[in-house]
């Protein structure tokens, strides 16, 4: 299968400015490859560096030593490392996605709408779009009530839900999750693994952080222990 995403020397340090701009290094020589439909699960302790990782693939955080290259939904290849910030938003609407466990919640926008955006962003008709995010918060057992409102004053697992729902409407040659599942009941977790399972079939790249072990013997075709890729004391 075709590679879609590929880190190769990548390395993180933190400066901490409370300790008089001390660099604190956390990853070093990381390097792994991501093809087309495999979900690889980031694994390792607290703090090994797993959501630095997902955070500098998604531009959150730079990434000063290495190469990240995403091939994008145009077949080019990028390095991530030097993407401009234009670019950058550019990739995060057509090639790469993120699904955290944290809705950001919109004011006024109602929860079908939240979850249609991203599809619409990609050029889909805001009718069709529409439809398809129903269908996710039906699956996801988002009751019916709630979808006209903005999810403001819905509960935890609801906007989590909704997140889920954002995250998976859209084609991204490359997905990233991060811990999906978290404080889901056992039918929604079920829900996000046939959900990971059509992306896969789709032929999209999984990257995802997950605690869970029911979820990741079920959905992980890789697992990776980053405390392997530690920065030399
Ligand atoms: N913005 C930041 N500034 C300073 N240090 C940071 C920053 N982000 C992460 N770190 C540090 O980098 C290390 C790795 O953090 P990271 O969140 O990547 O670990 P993790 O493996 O995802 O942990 P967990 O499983 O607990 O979420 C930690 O020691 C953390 O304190």
């Amino acid at each position: 299968m075709r590679t879609r995403l590929c880190l190769a020397d990548v390395g993180k340090s933190f400066k901490m400015h409370l300790q008089g701009g001390a660099e604190f290094p956390v990853i070093a020589n990381v390097g792994f490859s991501v093809s087309a439909g495999e979900c690889v699960v980031l694994g390792g302790p607290s703090g090994a560096g797993k959501s630095s990782i997902l955070k500098m693939i998604y531009g959150n955080y730079a990434c000063e030593m290495g190469r990240i290259l995403v091939t994008t939904s145009d077949e080019k290849i990028v390095n991530i490392a030097d993407a401009e910030p234009r670019r950058m938003l550019a990739l995060r609407r057509d090639t790469i996605g993120y699904v955290s466990q944290f809705l950001k919640v919109i004011p006024r926008v109602a929860a079908v709408d939240v979850v249609a955006e991203p599809l619409i962003a990609q050029g889909g008709a805001p009718d069709k779009a529409r439809e398809k995010a129903m269908t996710l918060l039906e699956r996801l057992n988002v009751p019916e009530r709630l979808w006209q409102l903005p999810p403001a004053t819905f509960s935890g697992g609801e906007q989590q839900r909704v997140n889920i729902a954002r995250g998976f409407i859209a084609h991204y040659p490359v997905l990233l999750l991060d811990e999906p599942t978290a404080s889901l009941d056992a039918a929604n977790r079920a829900v996000v693994v046939e959900l990971v399972e059509e992306k896969k079939a789709e032929g999209v790249a999984m990257l995802a952080i997950l605690h869970d072990q029911d979820v990741r013997e079920k959905i992980a075709d890789r697992i990776i222990d980053v405390s392997g890729f530690k920065a030399a004391a």
